[in-house]
């Protein structure tokens, strides 16, 4: 150990500097998956620091994985089963904590990959917790919500004994809602025998939730949108973007770029897209949303497919909706500048590759989206100490911790000449690695 401080404000464990040590990229697997995605860049990461085998083999794999059955009684009486999962990939800094999302591709490997990146993303931004991921193979769009319910509560009726305010705290991700997790902590509360409103975050704000966690992991994204133009002396209210999803995410980014005076011209949803190269009138397509269910037919705006809307020519491009969208074919239309990661995995490493050699910009998941999980760690803080804090002081925490995160994502890049990608990963794996190994689990 050499006792000095890096960049990451934290001594190297390892005898040697693991952030001087030589860089050796792995070969990309062929698979394109989320998983064969997050075990390349992990393997990259490895690579970098140092670690041997051993460690990458601990790092690779999820602490604790829960496959249950989730019968439903539908509202016409018949019966269905779907498949519900919850990975607790590292809690070596603290409880696991991730989102849990409805969607019929939801498998156990998505599941893994996506509590990977909660792991890195959650040291990436320096809170006190592990990263874990759940979801259903269910698509919410044809359940009632008294189905959904019923799902929800199932899920959490088999899901009781690993998760709780101190072991795995879900939020919600694609498919669930403020709702939803206010079923979680009904279900979790009743069978615990008293209210715990510190077992999920994102929940509604009448039974603790937070303010600002419904538009956090927006707000973040646009704070690093911000700090990586200013690098390039671009002010934020001068460029264009494109907005791949309209959900929780792409709709409040839509929402908040333009309200930093940032022109956005192009957004989509599963249905389709819509474009508008003046710009999109953000608040008038919330109502169209909220009457049609989708942003395609909006008024005044041209159609878009989600893939043309990958290659308009913007600045600032944000996929916001599904993994593995920017692919060996689709990258190559890429035009905008900065690729700012909204969703989880959404570039595949040969697109990542492909966009490096174009000069791109990427911004990367775990460092972009982790807005949502700072303050859901501010909400699990507040439930914990029963006492709630403004709106302005969540906005300026937050704003502090993604500005701080970006700066040292930044440095490291900038030092080893690593994409953010790598110095995000490096950072978020190494912190990981080093709370695992202080606490003496690895010999
Ligand atoms: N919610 C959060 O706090 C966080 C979410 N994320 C990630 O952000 C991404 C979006 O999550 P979130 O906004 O919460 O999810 P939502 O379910 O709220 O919204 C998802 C959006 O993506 C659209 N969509 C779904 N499938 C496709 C597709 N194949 N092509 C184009 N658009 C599609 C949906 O369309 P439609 O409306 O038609 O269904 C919807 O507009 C996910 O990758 C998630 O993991 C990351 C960090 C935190
Ligand atoms: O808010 C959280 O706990 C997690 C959000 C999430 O699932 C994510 O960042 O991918």
């Amino acid at each position: 150990m050499t006792g000095r401080a890096t960049t990451l404000g934290r001594a190297p464990t390892s005898e040697e500097d693991p952030l001087t040590t030589t860089s050796t990229r792995p070969a990309p697997a062929a698979d394109a998956s989320p998983l064969a995605t997050a075990h390349h860049q992990l393997a990259t990461a490895v690579a970098h620091l140092g670690y041997d085998d051993g460690l990458h083999q601990m790092l690779a794999t999820p602490r604790r994985e829960m496959h249950v059955a989730v019968p439903l009684r539908r509202d016409d009486g018949s019966s269905a089963l779907f498949h519900g999962f919850r990975v607790q990939h590292n809690v070596s800094r603290g409880p696991g904590k991730g989102g849990l999302r409805y969607h019929p591709s939801v498998d156990i490997d998505e599941v893994r990959a996506l509590a990977m990146w909660m792991s890195w993303k959650c040291a990436i931004v320096d809170l006190p917790f592990g990263g874990a991921k759940g979801g259903i193979g269910i698509d919410p769009r044809e359940h009632s919500t008294a189905e959904l319910e019923r799902v929800t509560r199932r899920y959490t009726s088999e899901l009781m004994p690993v998760i709780g305010p101190e072991t795995d705290i879900m939020a919600p991700d694609m498919g669930t809602d403020a709702g939803t997790m206010a079923w979680i902590m009904d279900t979790y509360s009743v069978n615990r025998g008293y209210t715990i409103p510190a077992v999920v975050t994102g929940k509604p704000l009448t039974v603790g939730g937070s303010l600002g966690r419904g538009t956090a992991t927006s707000a973040g994204i646009v704070h690093v949108t911000a700090a990586a133009l200013k690098e390039d002396d671009v002010p934020l209210d001068s460029v264009s973007v494109a907005i791949q999803g309209f959900g929780k995410v792409g709709g409040h980014a839509a929402a908040i770029f333009a309200e930093r005076g940032a022109k956005v011209v192009a957004v989509s949803d599963q249905y389709g897209g819509v474009r508008a190269d003046d710009g999109l009138d953000v608040a008038r397509l919330f109502t169209h949303v909220e009457r049609t269910g989708s942003v395609v037919g909006f008024d005044g705006a041209d159609p878009v497919s989600n893939e043309e809307l990958l290659g308009l020519d913007v600045d600032v491009l944000v996929p916001a909706a599904v993994e593995g969208v920017l692919t060996a074919t689709t990258a190559h239309h890429v035009r905008a500048r900065w690729v700012v990661e909204g969703a989880n995995g959404p570039t595949t490493t040969a697109a990542d590759e492909i966009l490096a050699a174009k000069g791109v910009t990427v911004v990367p998941d775990v460092l972009a989206n982790a807005g949502g999980v700072v303050v859901s760690y501010f909400e699990w803080v507040q439930a914990n100490q029963a006492y709630w804090w403004t709106e302005p002081e969540i906005a300026e925490k937050l704003a502090w911790r993604m500005a701080s995160a970006y700066a040292s994502v930044s440095a490291l890049a900038r030092r080893d000449e690593l994409s953010l990608r790598e110095a995000a990963l490096i950072i978020g794996v190494q912190r990981t690695a080093e709370a695992h190994q202080i606490r003496g689990l690895y010999p």
